[in-house]
């Protein structure tokens, strides 16, 4: 545990209240606190959020969310931004500034976790072309070869397409620190210590995801971690690239559909192609998981089915 200016700093993953912590495992929280305090506390990253949501809000009218607030009152569209904005008339309760906030929060949450979960989903893809096979084989089956759209029925028989999308998930977990303050002290019974009141701890899935306990081959993309049987066998907190409990991601399920929807379209005119391989892949820690080597894929048209 460490004092930060007068924040008290520990760093754990989610199962160290059920696993013991190794050396190593210190010596990656510890890393990762260094990037968690430049994350946190360094002004040079505040001013850039600052900048960016002045960008979003524009002075002095709003001018890029402003309009599209202009478009929800005029019922030209239809979504978040209209409810709000309902709601805002009914009762008054939702001010202009808070409508900002939300969209700027929905979009920052939203936006980068969910193109770089398709983006490495892809990757893998196209690393293990016989894991693609077996997602293309499913989408066929689901959708034929017609040009049907995807609907909402559709993407809950993707059944082995969400395993591919939670295995990437657990091996690149696009939003990779979570922190919370305790309310309380915590005693973590692995080790007989207690983390006082008021510690801001860093939860860091990627430790827990790789735990060899949970997943054999941790660092093997194996897309069967996620079918039933070996789901039913683990610890609900096993996986938890949406965090958990009840400020968990809100938009989890929204974003796997979306990456289905993403995924499902592409891949049945699609094939992708790499000369990659998984340790290829170098891992750049931000507010979200980047791969600094990129994600070098080539695409081609499918003749027909593989069935
Ligand atoms: C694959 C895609 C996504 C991943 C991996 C992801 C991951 C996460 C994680 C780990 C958290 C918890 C942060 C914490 O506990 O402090 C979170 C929170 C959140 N996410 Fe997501 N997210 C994804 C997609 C989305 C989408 C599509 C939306 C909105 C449309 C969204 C909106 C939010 C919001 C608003 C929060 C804050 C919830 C709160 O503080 O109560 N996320 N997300």
């Amino acid at each position: 545990m460490q004092m930060f200016q007068g924040v008290r700093l520990a760093y754990f993953n989610c199962l160290t209240f059920g696993f013991p912590v190794t050396g190593t495992q210190l010596i990656v929280f510890a890393v990762l606190s260094v990037f968690v305090i430049l994350l946190c506390f360094d002004k040079w990253n505040r001013r850039r959020f600052e900048t960016l949501a002045n960008k979003l809000k524009g002075p002095p009218d709003y001018p890029i969310i402003g309009s599209c607030l202009e478009s929800f009152r005029d019922k030209r569209l239809t979504g978040l931004v209209e409810t709000l904005t309902e709601s805002n008339e009914a009762e008054e309760r939702v001010t202009d500034d808070d409508i900002m906030s939300h969209v700027i929060t929905i979009a920052a949450a939203g936006f980068e976790t969910t193109s770089l979960t398709a983006s490495y989903c892809l990757l893998l893809l196209a690393m293990y072309p016989d894991i693609q096979d077996k997602v293309y084989d499913e989408i066929y089956s689901v959708l034929g070869d017609g040009d049907e759209p995807i609907t909402i029925d559709h993407t809950s028989k993707m059944v082995y397409l969400k395993q591919v999308i939670h295995e990437s998930l657990r091996l690149f977990p696009t939003a990779p620190l979570v922190l919370r303050q305790l309310q309380d002290d915590v005693t973590i019974f692995s080790g007989n210590h207690t983390l006082p009141k008021g510690t801001v701890c860093i939860i860091t899935p990627v430790i827990t995801h790789y735990n060899p306990e949970l997943y054999p081959n941790p660092k093997s993309f194996n897309p069967d971690n996620f079918n039933a049987e070996n789901v039913a066998k683990r610890h609900k907190y096993g996986f938890i690239a949406f965090s958990g409990g009840p400020r968990s991601c809100i938009g989890m399920k929204y974003g796997l559909v979306f990456v289905t929807v993403l995924l499902t379209e592409l891949l049945r005119k699609f094939s992708v192609h790499t000369d990659m391989k998984l340790s290829d892949i170098k891992l750049k820690l931000g507010v979200t998981l980047h791969n600094t080597v990129g994600f070098p894929i080539t695409i081609q048209s499918r003749k027909k089915s593989s069935l």
